[in-house]
């Protein structure tokens, strides 16, 4: 693709600007590299514009605004491809009330058929800022008899839809969709920034770094259309439940085990921690732990060794410390069901144990990224048995049981 100058902007690139069908919630790395792709690469993709809100500061919306929603994905693997993005054709930062207000007017407008999130684990609880936002524009959609819409959650939590459609409680023509999302995108760097105006010849203040890889799997109803995203490679399902399970216990697992393990052993990104034998073996026995419960169908062995690849993409810098974030949360629900799972069949799930034990060690050592429920941690490592406190805090029950 040539630019005629060296800023990003639609008057000097001949690119679709289709009408605004999609709202999303959150604007960061994940969403771009992800829904945005999706929606380029499907057959009627330019017929689909993206609105795309940031929602706890303006920083994404102001470096995309100038660039009339324009940016660069960077696919990594051996080698870079480059590509510009033009499906989100508008901006807007819900942080600010002027932002929100733009975002519950076309959550609410008719030709709003498909409304997105990225908005993290941490933003579904019921009163968090996105979930009244989205509730506001579906109200206001309803009572204005603006038609059918559909809402896609695209955040690593089990049952996305069922739980987004309990938080925001809308009755009437609103379809929830259930979807497990799978790209490993780390946070942009300024040496991203800066190798993406060397090789293109442009100047981007919100390229995105992505693997090769990508898979969406969906299941629901869409009542006012979609986008082809299967032409794509998207898979639409019957019952999620199965791939979700794949996805968040095979890779999301292993992940935060690496994090809380491998910051322990000094490493910094995955690709190191992938590449540590101790590891590597923690790894391997959780997986064959965790595909005893999964249906043969769903091919968790060419799953997991597809995923020993993308691990050890070295060119791809997904720090552990950005990984290891919420990993109480993330365990409740990424490890205890497969622990859970192997107690029930008779075992003792000592592969799930030993990613629980990890990140006991790690918080006793001091070894710490943000938590949403940091007090609780604190309060578990002042208590005299920290390790026990520690288990409590991720499922009391878990303290009854022998190890
Ligand atoms: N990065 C990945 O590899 C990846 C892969 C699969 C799924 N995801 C999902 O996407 C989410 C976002 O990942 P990212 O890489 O884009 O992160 P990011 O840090 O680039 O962006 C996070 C976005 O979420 C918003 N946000 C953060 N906390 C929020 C809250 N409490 N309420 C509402 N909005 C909030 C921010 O405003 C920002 O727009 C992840 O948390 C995960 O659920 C990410
Ligand atoms: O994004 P989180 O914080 O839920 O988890 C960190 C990573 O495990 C995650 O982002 C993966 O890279 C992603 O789920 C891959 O599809």
């Amino acid at each position: 693709m040539k630019l005629n100058r060296s800023e990003l902007a639609r008057s000097a690139v001949a690119v679709p600007k289709p009408p605004v069908r999609i709202v999303h919630l959150g604007l960061g790395a994940f969403h771009r590299a992800h829904q945005v792709w999706f929606t380029q690469h499907a057959a009627d993709g330019s017929e689909w514009g993206i609105a795309a809100f940031s929602m706890r500061s303006a920083t994404a919306a102001d470096a995309l605004a100038p660039q009339d929603g324009l940016f660069t994905l960077v696919q990594r693997g051996a080698r870079d491809s480059v590509e510009l993005l033009w499906p989100i054709v508008e901006v807007g930062d819900a942080s600010a009330e002027s932002g929100a207000v733009r975002m519950v007017e076309l959550i609410a407008a008719p030709s709003t058929a498909v409304v997105t999130l990225t908005i993290t684990e941490a933003g579904y609880a019921a009163d968090s800022a996105a979930i009244r936002l989205l509730r506001a524009g579906l109200v206001a959609r309803v009572a204005a008899g603006g038609g059918p819409i559909t809402v896609v959650p695209c955040d690593n939590l089990s049952g996305n839809g069922e739980v987004l459609a309990a938080l925001v409680g809308v009755e009437g023509e609103v379809s929830f969709v259930s979807t497990s999302v799978d790209r490993i995108t780390p946070r942009t760097t300024p040496a991203d920034q800066e190798s993406v105006r060397r090789t293109t010849g442009w100047t981007d203040m919100a390229p995105v770094v992505t693997e090769p890889f990508a898979s969406w799997i969906l299941q629901g109803d869409f009542p006012a259309g979609r986008p082809r995203w299967e032409s794509a490679g998207a898979v639409f399902v019957q019952d999620i439940t199965p791939w979700e399970q794949r996805k968040l216990w095979l890779l999301n697992g292993a992940h935060t085990y690496l994090a809380n393990a491998g910051l322990a052993r000094g490493h910094v990104t995955v690709a190191e921690a992938i590449a540590d034998a101790e590891l590597r073996a923690g790894v391997d026995a959780f997986w064959a732990e965790a595909a005893a419960h999964l249906p043969v169908e769903v091919g968790a062995a060419a799953y997991a060794e597809q995923l020993i690849e993308r691990f050890a993409n070295a060119r791809i810098e997904h720090r552990l410390s950005q990984i290891a974030a919420d990993s109480t949360a993330k365990l409740r629900v990424r490890v205890l069901p497969v622990l859970r799972a192997e107690r029930v069949a008779g075992r003792s799930g000592a592969a799930s144990m030993a990613f629980i034990d990890a990140w006991i060690q790690a918080m006793q050592a001091g070894i710490r990224s943000a938590d949403a429920e940091d007090d609780q941690i604190d309060a578990a490592l002042m208590s005299g048995e920290s390790g026990t406190a520690l288990l409590t805090l991720l499922d009391p029950k878990l303290v009854e049981e022998p190890r």
